[in-house]
C-alpha cells in the first residue's frame, strides 16, 4: 500500500545507498581489491549489525562503499541507480546528499566530483518521473577550510543540481563554532542549509545549528526532547526535522521504535519528515520506513498527507516542483 504512494525523501546518503551488486561490480571493472567478492560477505561488510554500538560505529560501513566511488563513471552511475531504485517505490523526488571530498583518492576535482553525481541525475531524470537536487556534505572531521573548498566549488552549480550544503560525519558538541565562516559564505552565495544535529549529542548543537549556521533543517534533531527551550525554537521557527527511525535506533540514538519522538513531534505539530538516511548501510527503503513508523505508531491516510506536504513545503526545490508535487497527493 505505502509503496504506491508518491513520496519525497530530504535525507538520503549517496555513499550509503550503493547497490552491493553494483560495488562487487565496479570493483571488477576498477581492480579494486574488496575483502570480499561474494554478495552476502559484501553485505555483512556495509550492512549496520544490530549490535552496533554508536553513531562511529555505523560511520565505519562507508569506508567500503566510498573505496569504489572514485570516478566519474562510478559516481554517475551510482547516482542514477540510486534515483532508479527511489522511482520502482514512487519516490516523486529525492534530495541526494555526499561529501565530495571523500571522493578525491584517486583523480578526480571536486568540481568533476559534483559534476559526475549531477550527470547521474539528470540522466535517471529524463528516464524516469522522478526529480532530484543535491546536498554538498561538508565531514565535521575535516577542517573549515575544506568545507569553503567544497562551498566555492559547488558554487557554480547553484540552482542547476545543487541547492545546498550540510554538515556530516560523527558528532562532537560544539561543533557549530567550527564552521560558522563557511556556513556564512555558503548562504551569502545562496545555499540553503541544513545539518545533522542532536543525533549523537546533545540539543544544544541543534541550538547552534540553527542560531550560529543558519541551519532551516536538521538532520535526525532527535535530542531536543530533552530540552524545552530548544524544542520551542524548534517549533516556533517552524524547522523541519528529517527524521530517520532506523538510523537512529541502528546508531543507539534512540533505544527503540517505540520510543522514537516522531510521533509525539508529530502530535505537537513539530514538522517531522521521514527519510531512509542510508538505504544500503541501514538495510531499508523509503517505503519500509514509512511503514514501520506508520504500524508502529498507527498513523492514517490523513497523516501521510500531512506529513507528505510538510516534506514538500521543506524541500530546497523550486516551486514549479514544489506545486508539482502538491498535486500528486
Ligand atoms: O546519520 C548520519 N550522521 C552523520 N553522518 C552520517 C550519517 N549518515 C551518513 N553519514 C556520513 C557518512 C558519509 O560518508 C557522509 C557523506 O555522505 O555522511
Ligand atoms: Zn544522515
Amino acid at each position: 500500500m505505502i509503496k504506491k504512494l508518491p513520496k519525497i525523501e530530504l535525507h538520503c546518503h549517496l555513499d550509503g545507498s550503493v547497490r552491493l551488486d553494483t560495488i562487487i561490480d565496479i570493483a571488477k571493472k576498477e581492480n579494486i581489491k574488496l575483502p570480499s567478492e561474494d554478495i552476502n560477505e559484501l553485505s555483512s561488510l556495509v550492512k549496520v549489525p544490530s549490535n552496533c554500538t554508536s553513531l562511529v560505529e555505523y560511520l565505519k560501513r562507508f569506508d567500503l562503499p566510498n573505496k569504489i566511488m572514485q570516478t566519474k563513471e562510478s559516481l554517475r552511475r551510482i547516482s542514477f541507480e540510486l534515483l532508479e531504485d527511489a522511482q520502482r517505490e514512487n519516490v516523486k523526488y529525492l534530495e541526494i546528499r555526499f561529501a565530495p571530498m571523500l571522493h578525491l583518492q584517486r583523480e578526480l576535482t571536486i568540481s568533476e566530483v559534483i559534476e559526475s553525481v549531477i550527470c547521474g541525475m539528470k540522466e535517471a531524470q529524463e528516464k524516469y518521473d522522478i526529480k532530484s537536487n543535491l546536498i554538498l556534505g561538508c565531514m565535521r572531521t575535516m577542517s573549515e577550510e575544506d568545507a569553503i573548498l567544497v562551498i566555492n566549488e559547488g558554487k557554480k552549480f547553484l540552482n542547476k543540481g545543487v541547492v545546498a550544503v550540510d554538515l556530516c560525519g560523527p558528532e562532537l558538541e560544539g561543533f557549530s563554532s567550527n564552521f560558522k565562516n563557511a556556513m556564512d559564505l555558503a548562504r551569502s552565495y545562496g545555499y540553503k542549509v541544513t545539518i545533522h544535529a542532536g543525533e549523537a549529542a546533545s540539543e544544544n548543537n541543534v541550538l547552534d545549528a540553527i542560531n550560529l549556521l543558519g541551519a532551516k533543517r536538521i538532520g535526525h534533531g532527535v535530542r531536543i526532547k530533552d530540552k524545552k527551550e530548544v524544542y520551542k525554537l524548534v517549533k516556533e521557527k517552524n524547522i523541519v526535522l528529517e527524521m530517520c527511525p532506523t538510523s537512529n535506533v541502528q546508531t543507539k540514538a534512540i533505544d527503540a521504535y517505540e520510543n522514537h519522538p516522531f510521533y509525539p513531534f508529530y502530535k505537537d505539530d513539530i514538522k517531522v519528515t521521514i527519510s531512509t538516511d542510508n538505504r544500503t548501510v541501514s538495510d531499508i527503503d523509503l517505503s519500509s520506513e514509512i511503514d514501520t513508523m506508520f504500524n508502529k505508531f498507527d498513523l492514517k491516510r490523513d497523516d501521510y498527507k500531512k506529513i507528505y506536504l510538510n516534506s514538500v513545503d521543506a524541500t530546497f526545490a523550486d516551486d514549479k516542483t514544489k506545486n508539482w508535487l502538491r498535486s500528486l497527493i
